[in-house]
Formats: C-alpha cells, sequence, structure tokens
C-alpha cells in the first residue's frame, strides 16, 4: 500500500513577511494512510496545508506531489480539499444535496457542464458512500453540521481525487457526531485506499481512526504510527501542546521519528 510517496515535503520552511510559521519541515504521505496533523493553534497546520495544496511556495526547501516537483504538478483533481471555510457555507443557499455535489465537477468540466445523467449518477454514488444518498433531493440548508461535512465530502469525491485534505472538518459537530464523522473516514480510507491528511484538534479520539498522527510546531516534532503516538503516550512523553512548547524553545526543531 505504501509504495507511492503521495507527498513529499523537503527542509521546507515558510515565513509570513517577517515571522517564521513553518521551519525545517520534513514530512512525507504515502498511499493509503490516514494521517492526521495535529497541534497548537498557529502551529503552522493550516500553512503546511496551504503549501502541499501549492497555494503559498516554500520560502526555503522542495514540495513533491505524486512524485512531481509541485511547480510542474498540474493535475489538481488528484487532490480533494475541504477548508476550514466550509463550516461557514451559508445554509440559506438555494440548491439541493445533489447540486451542491455535482458542483464539485465544475472545475474538471467547466460550468454548467455538469448536468447529464452521468453526472447525477456520480453525484448519488458519491452521496452512497458518504451514507447519505437519502438527502439527495433535500435542500442543502435543511442538514446539521455533520451532515454538511459529509456532503462536502461527497462533492470531493466526485472528481476521484486519491488523496483528500480535510482542515478542521469537526468544527462546530457535536461529539457522538463526531465520532460518526471519523467512523465514516475510517472505513473510506480502509474501503477506498483513498490517502487523507486531516487537521484536527480531537487529539483523544483520533488515534482510534487515523493510522498516523503527525504533531505539529512549526515543525514536525512527532510522526509515526497511532500505535506508536499511544506507546509516546503510555510512557508519559505524549507530546502534549505544552510538551511540544517546551520541546520547540529548546532545540528550536526536534527531529522526525520516523
Ligand atoms: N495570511 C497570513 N499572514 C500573516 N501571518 C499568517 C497568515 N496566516 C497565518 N499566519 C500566521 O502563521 C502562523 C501559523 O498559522 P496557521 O494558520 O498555519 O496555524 P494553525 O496551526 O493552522 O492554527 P489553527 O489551529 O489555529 O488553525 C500563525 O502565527 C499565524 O498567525
Amino acid at each position: 500500500m505504501s509504495d507511492c510517496k503521495i507527498v513529499e515535503v523537503k527542509n521546507v520552511s515558510f515565513k509570513y513577511e517577517k515571522e517564521w510559521a513553518v521551519e525545517h519541515v520534513n514530512f512525507s504521505l504515502d498511499k493509503g494512510q490516514f494521517v492526521a496533523l495535529i497541534g497548537p493553534n498557529g502551529s503552522g497546520k493550516s500553512t503546511l496545508v496551504k503549501l502541499i495544496l501549492g497555494l503559498i511556495k516554500p520560502t526555503v526547501g522542495s514540495i513533491q506531489v505524486f512524485n512531481e516537483l509541485i511547480k510542474r504538478f498540474n493535475n489538481w483533481q488528484e487532490i480533494g480539499y475541504i477548508s476550514q471555510k466550509s463550516n461557514s457555507f451559508n445554509a440559506g443557499f438555494p440548491a439541493s444535496v445533489l447540486e451542491v455535489v455535482k458542483s464539485g465537477l465544475v472545475s474538471r468540466l467547466g460550468m454548467f457542464r455538469f448536468l447529464k445523467r452521468e453526472h447525477t449518477q456520480k453525484a448519488l454514488e458519491a452521496l452512497k458512500v458518504v451514507e447519505m444518498e437519502e438527502f439527495a433531493r433535500s435542500s442543502i440548508g435543511e442538514l446539521s453540521g455533520g451532515q454538511l461535512q459529509r456532503v462536502f465530502i461527497a462533492r470531493a469525491l466526485i472528481s476521484a481525487p486519491s488523496l483528500l485534505i480535510l482542515d478542521e472538518p469537526t468544527v462546530g459537530i457535536d461529539a457522538k457526531h463526531v465520532t460518526d464523522f471519523y467512523d465514516l473516514l475510517g472505513r473510506l480510507n480502509k474501503k477506498t485506499g483513498i490517502t487523507l491528511l486531516m487537521i484536527t484538534h480531537d487529539i483523544d479520539t483520533i488515534t482510534k481512526h487515523a493510522t498516523h498522527i503527525a504533531c505539529m510546531n512549526k515543525t514536525i516534532s512527532f510522526h509515526g504510527t497511532s500505535d506508536e503516538y499511544n506507546q509516546y503516550n503510555e510512557q508519559d512523553l505524549k507530546p502534549s501542546y505544552e510538551h511540544m512548547d517546551q520541546q520547540l524553545i529548546r532545540n528550536n526543531y526536534v527531529e522526525v521519528t520516523s
């Protein structure tokens, strides 16, 4: 499963104007992994994701996606992205769930060319994957936060990406539905082999679902399997946010452990 590097970040640092937001990051994502990226507020997680998406360029270092340097990569359909902003989607927008999912084809087909019957079929299939097909004809405004996130995943899945990146997708979803949502992502990852990279603050629950955990505080201070992360925890070495702060201050950055 892990024969192909989906993302390879090599010694990347990035600064916005004067402040370094990301420092000396070495990080890779292998095919089929479900990686949770955790770390305190302002630790550079979203910045790392923006770098991987090519939205900003590294100040130092290089990034490859699907074995290609990011500046040469143009197959962006391979990457689905669900941003933090999707949580603030205008629920009053007059569209059905099906229409929202089909809009995921706009970047591939252009506006107004996603209305064919085969595209409706694809949208229904994507909704089935996220267990939301019964809501296809509902208005998007009728859905709960958790249901809305599933619809956004379906919208991302309709163009069949190999990598799906999610930036704090559970903000505003109640605890019970957060677990259901992570269960769904875990099933999606196992069934389809899609690679997942997700920023989250749900440190306590995410190890049950993700295959790997990466901890960030400007640099990557820990990157290993969820079991390795739990062992770290048992030895009372869990890279809690406070611990990560101290490490960062002491060492400036800490070597990746895997
Ligand atoms: N557009 C920007 N211009 C200037 N500074 C920025 C910008 N975006 C982020 N920063 C700064 O870069 C640092 C890293 O921010 P980033 O959003 O990547 O962290 P994060 O770990 O994703 O935080 P959170 O968990 O709160 O979303 C922070 O100090 C932040 O204030």
